[in-house]
């Protein structure tokens, strides 16, 4: 079974028997896995019926994870002229790695800088003061 479905026709399907998600423009039937996820049913049963493309990527699922979702695929999404497309910002860098996987979400590698500097930048006028008041 393989077609064309607009997002509509997708939220349709989103119960846990008759279950559909998105994911990357294409469209997959999990409700035979969703007993199976080794992530559990519930983070499945809210994403029904919708595009789980950020979910599924933010998750870093291995490639046998991406192998099941080949099994169910059941067809292509089309989109309504002028639908805007969804938000996978993150999921774009993540393809565009070198490795074409990342676990860190946008945004974590200047946090940890950040981080490191105020460190630095302490450890540094700490040291200064220290030295100071040993001169006195
Ligand atoms: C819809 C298709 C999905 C498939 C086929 C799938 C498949 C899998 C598989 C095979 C694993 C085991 C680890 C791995 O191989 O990566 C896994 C783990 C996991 N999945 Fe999914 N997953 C799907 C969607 C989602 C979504 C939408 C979420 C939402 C947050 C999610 C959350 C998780 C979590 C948190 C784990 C880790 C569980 C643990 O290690 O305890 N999954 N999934």
């Amino acid at each position: 079974m393989s077609g064309q479905f607009s997002s509509a026709e997708v939220s349709k399907h989103s119960s846990k028997k008759d279950l559909w998600v998105t994911i990357h423009e294409k469209v997959y039937n999990i409700s035979s896995f969703v007993d199976e996820h080794p992530g559990g049913e519930e983070v499945l049963l809210d994403v029904g019926g919708q595009d789980a493309t950020e979910a599924f990527e933010d998750v870093g699922h291995s490639d046998e994870a991406r192998e099941i979702l080949d099994g169910l695929l059941v067809g292509d999404l089309k989109r309504a002229p002028g639908e805007a497309a969804p938000k996978t910002g993150a999921t774009d860098k993540i393809a565009a790695g070198p490795g074409g996987r990342s676990d860190s979400g946008p945004g974590f590698g200047i946090a940890v800088y950040a981080v490191l500097l105020l460190g630095a930048a302490v450890a540094y006028f700490g040291y200064n003061y220290v030295q100071n008041q040993e001169g006195k």
